[in-house]
């Protein structure tokens, strides 16, 4: 500890000595104010990587770099300051008193410290009250500056979040307008085979209890020559129409989709093989009895297939059992429906 703390003769010391240059970085202290802190000091020296505070910890001096470097870390993605020789930190402590340290300090290379404590600060106050002065007001500009620049930089960095949070949400949407576009089907506007497959990934999520899963098969019969006679518009038409007549016989956790050319699908909660009947004749009663301005006398009718799944099989069981009934109704000349006896 240095034996006398008052100085008042203050010339530049140790190997501060003739490095006066002008004008002063922020935090570098004057000939003068070198002098009389390095007098009132104890001088102390450090190894690389030697914590000399912690954030958190109580102040309890100020230190002068003599010589090494010294760095300061804000932390929560602030950058981080370096202190070199004739510079100074920790200096809030004294001035204010119980101050906590808002950063780690860190010794980044072999460095020698001249640390002031209170009391003597506190004499050098007496001693030389403007020299003190003019530092101290130089540090709280220093201070304010620091803390309008950190203001200013928030804020830059709160706007970039912004943009980016605004951005996230526009690709957001946009994956979900291309997911829900992959799959729906563009003419009818109705799910697609791949949306079909998406929904029995998910279909334990949806299901009502006390309900059977049901699958009506749909397929337009001779719809080539619908196409042939009244041209592809009217034939787009009746598929557009036939969806209409899908999608109304559905319930709002069943899935009306069109699986290809004149081929459409009901996945359906149902009570029984009566519900399951009785959508299926809703469908080929509302198909008989379309009408289309474009072809006149055009009589248009589907085949269905359909039937009951249990859970203990899959989509392809499914498939191919209701297919079989909807080919026998067609093998019937079409217009009507099957179900399992
Ligand atoms: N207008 C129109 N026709 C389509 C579309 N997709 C497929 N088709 C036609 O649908 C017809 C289906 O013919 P087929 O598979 O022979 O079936 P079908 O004529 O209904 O015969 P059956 O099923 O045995 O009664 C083909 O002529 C396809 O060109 C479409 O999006 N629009």
């Amino acid at each position: 500890m240095s034996s006398n703390r008052t100085v008042s003769n203050v010339t530049p010391i140790g190997s501060f000595a003739g490095r006066q240059r002008a004008p002063l970085l922020p935090r570098e202290l004057s000939d003068r104010e070198l002098a009389l802190f390095v007098t009132a000091s104890d001088r102390r020296e450090v190894s690389p990587g030697e914590m000399i505070f912690r954030r958190g910890e109580l102040g309890r001096s100020m230190f002068v770099v003599e010589s090494g470097q010294i760095r300061l870390e804000f932390g929560d993605g602030m950058p981080d300051k370096l202190i070199g020789p004739r510079e100074f930190f920790g200096e809030l402590t004294l001035f204010i008193g119980d101050h906590t340290r808002v950063a780690n300090a860190v010794a980044t290379t072999a460095s020698v410290m001249h640390v002031i404590e209170q009391q003597a600060f506190d004499q050098l106050l007496d001693s030389e009250p403007r020299l003190l002065a003019q530092f101290m007001r130089r540090s709280f500009s220093y201070l304010v500056a620091s803390e309008q620049q950190l203001i200013a930089s928030l804020k830059r960095r709160n706007e970039d979040l912004m943009v980016t949070l605004d951005s996230l949400r526009q690709t957001q949407t946009q994956l979900s307008t291309a997911q829900r576009l992959v799959q729906t089907d563009e003419l009818t506007g109705l799910c697609n085979r791949r949306g079909l497959y998406m929904f029995l990934e998910h279909l334990g999520d949806s299901r009502l209890p006390g309900t059977e899963l049901g699958l009506l098969l749909i397929d337009i019969d001779r719809f080539k020559q619908i196409n042939d006679r009244c041209g592809h518009l009217v034939g787009d038409q009746v598929l557009r129409a036939i969806a209409e007549e899908v999608q109304g016989a559905a319930s709002p956790c069943d899935l009306p989709c069109r699986l290809g050319g004149d081929e459409f699908a009901l996945l359906t909660q149902v009570t029984g093989a009566e519900e399951l009947a009785s959508r299926a004749t809703q469908i080929v009663t509302a198909v008989r009895a379309m009408r289309f301005p474009g072809c006149e006398g055009l009589k248009v009718s589907v085949s269905i297939g359909a039937r009951l799944c249990t859970e203990t099989t899959d989509w392809a069981i499914w498939y191919s059992d209701t297919d079989c009934l909807l080919y026998e109704v067609k093998g019937r000349g079409g217009d009507g429906y099957r179900a399992p006896d």
